[in-house]
């Protein structure tokens, strides 16, 4: 055993059921693109999760549908509905299961914000968990009349006013505030429940919080944004976070740098669970397993998806470009390049981009879809149960990642094989629960509850 599996040798995996909107990423096992927002098909999902021990759902969020020169990006965010509404329906056919939410701190209401989360998360008795981003996609501020020009240190300073206020609404109920007793003389103790001010951009704010606090006292917060800024709002603030990293050596060195910042905010290092997302890919061999995944892969990278790859830095329409040639050999239109709101971020050097694109692609003589297919190969773990157990058990011990942001391999039963198949392997190696450590998500996290 290599000494680096000897880092942790009691840390468990825990495993959150993420789910990427667009048709283009999830298999459709019914063939009908409306099983996105099926709520059956929801309720499949979340009670296979549950029946997997899984620690909780996890969602990304957006608030407006992909763009491309006036046409919407079908392959992508195609219907979200919001998801304290899906969750807040979920929570009520499940009773362990998790359910975190992300928001963003740059285009919501604190004091909204704080309620909905709240109550979400005591009417289902402590499950609740917030993402917290600050969303750098110019195109949802448009919603709000705010598109374009709010810069990354206004955003960040924004999310530390925001969960300011939000924290301090949501321990504004002190402990044994409520008289259960219908004798009492008081149903809220008198002086029990503060009022709470914001401060910087947020003074002038003043609310007393209408939601008592849940069985976990408040949501456990998480954190999405990889900046240094983001990284130590993360060590100030968040229990959990959602990372990019999984490439092994990447991930471990994601996961020492946190610790650090844990450290120096005066925390302890262990007191953070990263987060990044992967799909598993199943069979009875390795071989197997591989064959599997190109037959999903095929099936998740479309024409029409690849095509909205390369159309994102070429800033025009592409739709009459073959995707099994070479990528096009005229330049990028820049100008249009601000109208682009697809997968891809090309916010800069468009121009370098394709060029680039375009030296890789004839260097290793490439279509377009194996160029584009290449660029975006994520890491999946692909193999037998064992061989996915021996790997994540790996990581897991080397301290380099805490659970996984899985996203199912098809809708609706996607969760069904690594429930009956990996799950067994991961609880025989140890490294997985075998039974909810409670009822709240904080419990489920190994979290200590909040003073
Ligand atoms: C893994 C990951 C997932 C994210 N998911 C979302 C999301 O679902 N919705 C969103 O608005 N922003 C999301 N963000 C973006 C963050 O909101 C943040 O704005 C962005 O990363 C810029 O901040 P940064 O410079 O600190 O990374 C995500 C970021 C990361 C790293």
């Amino acid at each position: 055993m290599a000494s680096e599996e000897l880092a942790r040798p009691d840390a468990q995996l825990h495993l959150a059921g993420f789910f990427p909107f667009g048709p283009a990423y999830v298999w459709s096992e019914a063939e009908r693109n409306d099983i996105y927002y099926d709520f059956a098909a929801w309720r499949q999902l979340a009670q296979a999760a549950e029946r997997g021990l899984f620690s909780t759902l996890f969602l990304g969020d957006s608030q407006r549908l992909r763009e491309h020169l006036g046409r919407i990006t079908d392959t992508a965010v195609t219907g979200r509905p919001d998801q304290l509404v899906l969750f807040a329906h979920l929570a009520a056919v499940t009773e362990r299961l998790g359910f975190v939410a992300t928001l963003n701190t740059t285009y919501t209401d604190p004091v909204d914000l704080a309620r909905r989360l709240a109550s979400v998360d005591l009417l289902s008795g402590g499950r609740v968990g917030w993402n917290v981003v600050t969303t750098d996609n110019d195109w949802t501020g448009e919603n709000f009349r705010r598109g374009g020009d709010v810069t990354h240190e206004v955003r960040y300073r924004r999310a530390e006013e925001h969960l300011a206020l939000v924290t301090s609404l949501w321990s504004a109920w002190e402990p044994g505030a409520v008289a259960t007793a219908a004798s009492a003389p008081h149903w809220i103790r008198p002086g029990a429940v503060h009022e709470v001010a914001g401060t910087g951009s947020l003074s002038g704010v003043r609310a007393r919080p209408s939601v008592p606090p849940s069985p976990q006292v408040r949501p456990v917060l998480f954190q999405a944004g990889e900046s240094d800024e983001g990284r130590e709002f993360a060590a100030r603030h968040a229990q959990g976070i959602f990372s990019r990293y999984l490439q092994f050596d990447q991930a471990l060195a994601f996961a020492t740098d946190m610790r650090r910042r844990l450290v120096r905010a005066g925390r302890p290092a262990d007191d953070l669970r990263i987060f990044p997302a992967t799909r598993i890919i199943l069979g009875d061999t390795d071989a197997e397993a591989r064959a599997r995944a190109r037959w999903f892969g095929d099936r998740t990278w479309p024409d029409r998806r690849i095509r909205a790859v390369i159309e994102a830095v070429w800033g025009h329409d592409l739709s009459d470009h073959d995707v099994d040639g070479p990528p096009p050999h005229t330049d990028p239109v820049v100008p249009t390049q601000t109208l682009t709101h697809g997968v891809v971020n090309t916010n800069d050097r468009p121009l370098r981009t394709a060029a680039a694109w375009r030296e890789l692609a004839e260097q290793r003589g490439w279509s377009i879809r194996q160029l584009v297919r290449h660029l975006n190969a994520s890491i999946e773990f692909v193999g037998s149960p064992a061989t996915v157990a021996d790997e994540l058990t790996r990581y897991v011990r080397a301290g380099a990642i805490d659970g996984l942001n899985l996203q199912p391999n098809a809708m609706p039963g996607g969760f069904d094989e690594v429930v009956d198949r990996l799950v067994p392997e991961l609880q025989n190696r140890g490294v997985y629960r075998t039974a909810y450590e409670g009822t709240t998500l904080r419990e489920q996290l190994g979290l200590a509850v909040p003073s």
